[in-house]
Order: C-alpha cells, then structure tokens, then sequence
C-alpha cells in the first residue's frame, strides 16, 4: 500500500526521530500507514521527520515540525481511493460512548486518547448527549410550557446547558461557531413552546436532539484539531428512518442499507472518523425528528454495526460492564463477563438501565459481538455479549429490577372450560396499544403486569385514564383487580437449572418474610420473573445478590430453616 502513495513538496530539514513516527501512528491511525511512509520518505531524503502536529485533507498532508512551528506541506498526489490498501477500505467497529463519557470537555479529550489507542481500528464514533443534558432540555421544555415567552432565557437548564457547551468549547479550544446556531435554535423553540404552552411528543423530541447534535460537532471539531480527520453525522440526515411514534420509535428496516451506503461511501471516498449522533431518527412519515427511547444510542451503535457488518460494537459505559445487579441498589455487584444477546436482551427488557431493550436485536440478527466497557477504567476486560456461550457452569447471570409496575389480577367470570377467555384479554391490550410484560394463568384467571416504559412517554394523566379504560374494558368479560406500586425481579441466567434457582429464591424471600405476588417463567428460557411490592424490591434484591453471588455455594445451595440462606 505505502508504495502507492507519493508524496513531495518537504522543505525544511530536521533531525530524525524513531519516537515522532510512533507518536504520529498513536494519534493518528487512520494515516498511521500513509503518516510512516510520508515520515521514512522524509527522512530518507534527508528533509525532516520530528513531527508534531499535522492534519490532513483528500488532497493534503500538513506536518508541523518540532521546535519552530515550521510547517511542510505533503502534497498527496494521488486520490484518497485510490490510496486506500484492501483492509482498509472497511470500517472496523462501533465504539459508543454514553452522556457520563462525553459529560466534559475532559472526557472528551480522554475518550479521543482511548479511540486513538487503538490504531488497528476504523471505527464509527456514536455519542450521546453531553452528561445529563437530555434530563435538562426536557425540563427546559417542561418550565417553558409555563413560564411565559419573556422568561425563556432565565431557565436554569437553558442556562446550565449553554454554560456547559460553551466552557467545553472553550476548553477543547474549538470555534464556538460550530454550536452558535444550536444554541441560538433552542432559545428560539423554548420561545416557541412558551407561546404555544404546549409540549408534544414531536417537540420533545426536537428538542432533546440538540444534545447530540452539539456533542457530535464538538467532538468531531476536537478530533480535527488535534489532526484527527473526523466527520460529524446527523443521524436523521444519513437513513436512520424510524416509526413515527416520537420518543420511542423504532428502526426500520430501510434504514440499514441507507446508512451502510452513506457510511461506507464517504469512508471510501474520503476518509475521515464518522462521528454520528446516537439516539435520533428520521420519522418515515413525518419527516421529523425522533427518538429511540432513553438510553437510544445503544441501539444506534448496534444498528451501525449490522448495516456495516462490522467485526464488533463497543458500548462504552461508566461501570466495568454489564454487573450482577444495579450498583446503586447493591454497590457490591460485580462485572459479568459473558452474556449471550437473549441474556442481555432479557436484562435489558427487565429494567437493568445498562443497554438499551432494543439495542440486543440488530447485533443479534448481524451476529456482531457487544463489548460493554468502562469508559473511566479501559483496562477492565468489560462484558463481551455474543450469540452463545458456555452455559455448563452458568446458574444465576444477574438480577434485575424493575419498579413502579401495574398488575392486573383478571378472573373470568364464565364457566371452566370456556373458550377464547385469552384472546379477548389480550385483543383489549392491542386495541389500546399497550405492552404486557409477565404473564401467568390458569384456567379461569390471568395476572398480567403492564409496560411501564410504553406507558411511560404519556401524561400520567392520561396514563390514569387509560388504566381505567383498561380495567372498564376488561370488566364486561371478568372480574378485575388493579394492584399497583409493585416491582418485577427478574433473575436471569441458566433456566435449565431452574429448581435450584427458585430453591434458592424462595428461600431468601421467605427469610426476609416477603411474599410473591406472581411467578413466570417465560419460554426464552434465561428469565424467571418474580413480582412483589415496590417497597421490598431493593430489599430482596440486596438479599438474592448475597445468597446467589456472595455466599459459599454450598452454603446457599443447603441453606437452614432460620438463618442464613
Ligand atoms: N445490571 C447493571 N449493570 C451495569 N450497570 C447498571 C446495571 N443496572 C443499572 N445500571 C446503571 O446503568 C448505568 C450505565 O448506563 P447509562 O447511564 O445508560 O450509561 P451511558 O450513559 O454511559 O450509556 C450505570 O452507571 C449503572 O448505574
Ligand atoms: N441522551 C439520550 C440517549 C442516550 O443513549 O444516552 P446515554 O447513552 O447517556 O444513556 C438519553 O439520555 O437517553
């Protein structure tokens, strides 16, 4: 490939340096090759090779060199297709990086070092809103719907979220140019949530993808400045075509080969870091802005990897990967180090915060390898979530908790043996468009507990009603008893071993005197979903995490009658 390359126009003589070629190939990988020879083709003609900084267009390499701010120009004299070698004319990876990654100007500039630390890969960069940013505009929007269009520029978010912006610019050392117009946007759609006093959904969304779109263009602003050719995407710009159910659309199936052509035909032409804002998409009706649910850039970064076909996804986190349980009801939890994709998807569904519910599917129907990481600890091996995995020792993977959930408790009020019962339960949740989780029956009854997160994007208000509506519904068919506050604990993991799990469940409830409302053990297989009331979850989850992950197993599996499980 080197050979290819041609390079002229060195002027100024320096001294040879082996350490200046390796510092180039470190913060530059994309040119690392092209960088070495450009260096060896210097220094072989005796020109210069302590080089500094450079940064690079299709047409131009420019070198600064050590000790004078000289500058040399290289000019490339081929076109950049053609000067890709065959392995590098693919994209390697996804490497996501959440709000808690990006949430400084700090973070940014050590998440560039880590994706520079790893010259062998091409990847696609997927960030997140700035920290909390996405939190801020939402309640900007919130207090603008009533504080009155003079008051908008008071809002303490809208402050805040400028401050925070505006001091990363400053920090990195980009022009504050790159966000003006962003900033200057949003004052003027608080202004206008503020004459209209409402807040839609379709707003909403607008409104939370000015986090990505500004962390993207500081990030991809940064990454040039340091002589890093990168290049900023508006995900709803490049075929991210998604439903039209604003803050929880989902992908469509267009939308693969559409990015994967855009992705990979910039790349080729032109080589440069895509950076691409995660969480956003493009309403395939509307037109307009939407969004993948909370936590969407997970499924951005998945959705990429299928469309590109890449060799993996990194999803990098602020924890040592995916842990036994949340740490901020347990700090004891500990890293897993291997999910298969119907663990993480179950996990994910059932509430653990860490991965996206969606986020599982494009990765498993790519069959791309996720490797959850800690962004704050690189070095820590992380989870690596694959299509199967070595379930011999497996019993309990993690457990999950997930609050405030509704239960209905559905009697019919026919006789045994009375056909269609199910059906009809189940045609009122669709024809109300709302998901059921956990379900269980028997003859005459079903328990079933509610969705919180689709019911979640709603007022509660409306959500009120809507449960009324439901019961209403339901009541001309069956006696019916809505029973709030309560929590799903999933325990996940080898539901082949599945009596010595709730051997060992039971055991530990029954010690810290808890009752279980509703069992189920769904065909997946990897799940048993218990459900109790919201103010003894942590409580049970504290107490299944010592018997299961920090007891003798012996121990646990024996358990006694009064003690210690
Ligand atoms: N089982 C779990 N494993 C790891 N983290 C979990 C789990 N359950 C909840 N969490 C929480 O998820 C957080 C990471 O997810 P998230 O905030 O979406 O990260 P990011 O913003 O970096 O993408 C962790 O800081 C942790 O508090
Ligand atoms: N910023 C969005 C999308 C997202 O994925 O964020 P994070 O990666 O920080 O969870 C949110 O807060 O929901």
């Amino acid at each position: 490939m080197a050979t290819a390359l041609h390079f002229s126009g060195v002027k100024t003589p320096c001294p040879a340096s082996a350490s200046s070629e390796r510092s180039l190939q470190y913060k530059q990988p994309l040119w690392s090759q092209r960088l070495r020879f450009a260096t060896c083709v210097a220094s072989n003609n005796g020109f210069y090779t302590s080089a500094k900084n450079f940064s690079c267009t299709s047409r131009v390499l420019r070198v600064s060199c050590e000790g004078g701010g000289i500058t040399d120009v290289l000019e490339k004299k081929q076109t950049e297709n053609q000067c890709l070698g065959e392995n590098e004319k693919q994209l390697t990876c996804v490497m996501k990086f959440g709000g808690s990654s990006v949430a400084s100007a700090e973070r940014m500039r050590e998440v560039a070092d880590l994706i520079l630390s790893f010259p062998q890969e091409r990847p696609v960069i997927v960030l997140s809103a700035m920290g909390k940013t996405t939190n801020k505009l939402l309640l900007a929007g919130e207090k603008a719907v009533s504080c009155g269009v003079t008051n908008v520029s008071t809002i303490d978010e809208l402050s805040f979220i400028k401050e925070l912006h505006l001091r990363t610019v400053d920090e990195l050392g980009v022009d504050s140019s790159i966000i003006s117009s962003h900033l200057e946007e949003l004052e003027q759609l608080l202004k206008g949530i503020a004459m209209m006093k409402e807040l839609t959904l379709r707003t909403k969304d607008y409104l939370v993808s000015f986090g990505e779109c500004m962390s993207t263009r500081l990030f991809a602003a940064y990454l040039n400045k340091i002589g890093v050719k990168a290049r900023q995407y508006d995900a709803f710009e490049i075929g991210f075509i998604t439903t039209d159910d604003f803050t929880n659309a989902d992908i469509l199936e267009a939308t693969y080969p559409a990015v994967a052509k855009r992705l990979h035909g910039d790349w080729i032409c032109n080589p440069a870091i895509p950076i691409v804002t995660g969480f956003l998409g493009k309403g395939w009706r509307s037109c307009a802005v939407t969004t993948l649910g909370r936590g969407g850039s997970d499924l951005t970064a998945t959705t990429i990897g299928k469309a590109l076909g890449l060799r993996e996804i990194q999803v990098w986190k602020d924890v040592d990967g995916v842990l036994t349980c949340d740490p901020n009801i347990y700090p004891r939890a500990q890293p897993v180090p291997y999910l298969t994709f119907e663990e993480a998807a179950e996990l994910a569904y059932f509430g653990a915060q860490v991965l996206h519910p969606q986020s599982m599917r494009p990765a498993r129907e790519g069959d791309i390898p996720v490797r959850v990481k800690n962004s704050y600890n690189p070095n820590a091996p992380g989870t690596v979530i694959t299509h199967a995995r070595d379930m011999s020792k497996a019993v309990l993977t993690s457990i999950v908790l997930k609050r405030n959930v509704t239960m209905l408790d559905i009697v019919s009020t026919r006789m045994l043996g009375q056909y269609g019962f199910l059906a009809k339960v189940f045609s009122t949740f669709e024809d109300l468009g709302i998901s059921v989780d956990v379900v269980a029956t028997s003859e005459v009854s079903i328990s079933l507990t509610l969705d919180p997160s689709k019911l979640w994007s709603r007022e509660l208000i409306q959500q009120a009603s809507e449960l009324d509506h439901v019961v209403e519904e339901l009541e001309k068919i069956a006696v019916v008893n809505l029973l709030q506050h309560r929590s799903i604990i999933s325990l996940i993991g080898n539901v082949q071993r599945s009596s010595l799990i709730l051997e060992k469940a039971f055991q530990v409830l029954r010690t810290n005197g808890v009752n279980v409302q509703m069992i189920s053990q769904g065909a997946s297989k990897v799940n048993i979903s218990l459900v109790v009331n919201d103010n003894e979850a942590e409580q049970c989850v504290r107490a299944l995490h010592q018997a299961f992950f920090e007891n003798d197993p012996f121990e646990v599996e024996c358990g006694s009658e009064n003690g210690s499980v």
